[in-house]
């Protein structure tokens, strides 16, 4: 069994780091009724999400059915397996079954249209406890986000990563050094499953770790393109990059945007242009790949790009933090962007029966001047959450107090409307018990028709009977 799932935490007491997170989760469960709304976990990969939804299970005994994206989410098959759970009690004896619902970002594609409209549906109906997991929370359909309590989790701190990695080294009796654990905390950025896995991949067949091993045993995909773009940046030479560049998954075009991110640190103006003539070249030769369908011009692409730049390094023994392609970060942020004005207009455009595309062209900021003037009660109107209200009034903290407020009046008046029905329900129980009681009463003091005419029918065969024998009597003189 591989570490990460031999350390996976069995309690909720065990995950590391996120501590509101936890405590969220586990009240949450302790005061689970079925009108409970289910919660959405939202975060990076490997951090804890998957491990806090199982844990809590294992502490509340309740028994668990994971859904994941690999599952066939067909709108039919999450109703039968999902909606039957969510709607009955569970057959084993335990009393609750926790649904979980991995990649809950998943759902957006079209195939999967049928499955985000099913989930939102079996939230609604849901009987029992539903935890969804994502990566994005803003990849989540509007739909499903609005029915669950977010709870964020956040990266594992570099510290905690080390303290739990130095109980596993003891645990399998093997010494690490300080700079073997700092120097994968550090790759692993935030990411306990990496951090666990590059531990394993760097302890294979040793009973003690130095950083070395860990450049050169890092597992995963992510830890391959680092020793490539290490290898760069320390201008390794031609066959160590090759064959670095084979280990590596990942594509020559995203290996490009790695190097290409390293190939600004270079210190020398002139190296600088060289390094990026190198890669502009690469560009041409993935292109020609492309166009004509010719993968061999694949190799050219991928020397130009590794061993070109390295040339301009120059082994020059600098070694900044290797960092994901900022532009994917700017690409990220910029979705997250699009998605919230989108969700935004869809909202808007449904109050003010105006088209989304318009709303976002030409009524922005006039309703941006209404939210402004009631931010409370624009927020409360159109349903909006704090990202979509920042939009707006321009201010993050304004907009999560007025979110926050929204939130907190919506729970008041859930809970009155509760109150309210309770009550109702109360008053029509008595109502009815009070008239069946009366139905009994009238029922005793007035006996049925048939009963009445059977006693008199009973009353006067009785009285026949008295009197036939003095008719015999005559009969017979
Ligand atoms: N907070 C944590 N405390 C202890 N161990 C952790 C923690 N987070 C992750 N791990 C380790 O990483 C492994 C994977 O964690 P988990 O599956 O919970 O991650 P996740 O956040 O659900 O990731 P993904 O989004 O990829 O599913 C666990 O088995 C465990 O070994």
């Amino acid at each position: 069994m591989d570490w990460a799932e031999r350390y996976r935490p069995e309690h909720l007491a065990d995950i590391l780091g996120n501590n509101a997170a936890v405590k969220q989760i586990s009240d949450w469960a302790r005061n689970w009724t079925p009108s409970s709304r289910p919660l959405l976990i939202t975060g990076k990969p490997g951090i804890g999400k998957t491990s806090a939804a199982l844990a809590l299970a294992r502490d509340m005994d309740w028994e668990v059915l994971e859904l994941n994206a690999s599952d066939a989410r067909t709108k039919s098959v999450i109703e039968r397996v999902a909606g039957n759970s969510a709607a009955t009690t569970s057959l084993f004896g335990a009393s609750r079954k926790l649904i979980i619902i991995d990649e809950a970002d998943n759902l957006e594609g079209n195939a999967d249209r049928g499955g985000a409209r099913a989930i939102a549906d079996i939230l609604k109906e849901a009987r029992q406890p539903i935890i969804l997991i994502a990566n994005d929370a803003y990849g989540v359909s509007d739909s499903i986000r609005k029915l669950c309590d977010a709870v964020p989790f956040r990266s594992i701190t570099s510290s905690t990563m080390e303290k739990r990695m130095r109980e596993i080294c003891t645990m399998e009796k093997i010494s690490c050094g300080t700079d073997a654990l700092s120097a994968i905390s550090e790759s692993a950025s935030g990411d306990m499953r990496s951090a666990v896995n590059m531990l394993f991949g760097a302890s294979t067949g040793k009973t003690a770790i130095t950083a070395e091993d860990v450049n050169t045993s890092q597992k995963d995909e992510r830890a391959s393109i680092f020793d490539l773009v290490a290898g760069v940046y320390a201008g390794a030479p031609d066959a160590k990059l090759q064959k670095l560049s084979r280990e590596c998954e990942e594509k020559p075009d995203t290996v490009m945007q790695w190097v290409e991110e390293s190939a600004s640190t270079v210190a020398d103006a002139n190296r600088r242009t060289r390094a990026y003539a190198a890669l502009s070249r690469a560009d041409i030769y993935l292109g020609r790949t492309m166009v004509r369908q010719y993968y061999t011009l694949w190799r050219y692409a991928t020397a130009m790009t590794t061993s070109g730049v390295a040339k301009e390094f120059d082994g020059a023994g600098f070694r900044p933090r290797i960092m994901p392609p900022s532009r994917w970060r700017r690409m990220g942020t910029a979705k997250k962007q699009k998605t919230v004005r989108r969700t935004l207009a869809a909202k808007l455009g449904e109050g003010y029966s105006i088209p989304d595309a318009q709303i976002q062209r030409v009524y922005l900021d006039l309703l941006s001047r209404f939210a402004a003037a009631s931010p409370l009660e624009f927020c409360e109107r159109h349903d909006l959450d704090d990202d979509q209200l920042t939009i707006l009034l321009h201010d993050k903290t304004e907009a999560t107090a007025v979110f926050k407020e929204a939130q907190k009046l919506a729970k008041e008046r859930e809970m009155k409307m509760k109150k309210i029905s309770a009550a109702k329900r109360a008053a029509a129980r008595k109502e009815e018990e009070e008239r069946e009681a009366e139905l009994e009463k009238f029922r005793a003091e007035n006996p049925p028709v048939q009963q009445v005419v059977a006693e008199v029918v009973a009353e006067s065969v009785v009285e026949e009977k008295k009197k036939a024998p003095s008719q015999a009597t005559l009969d017979f003189f």
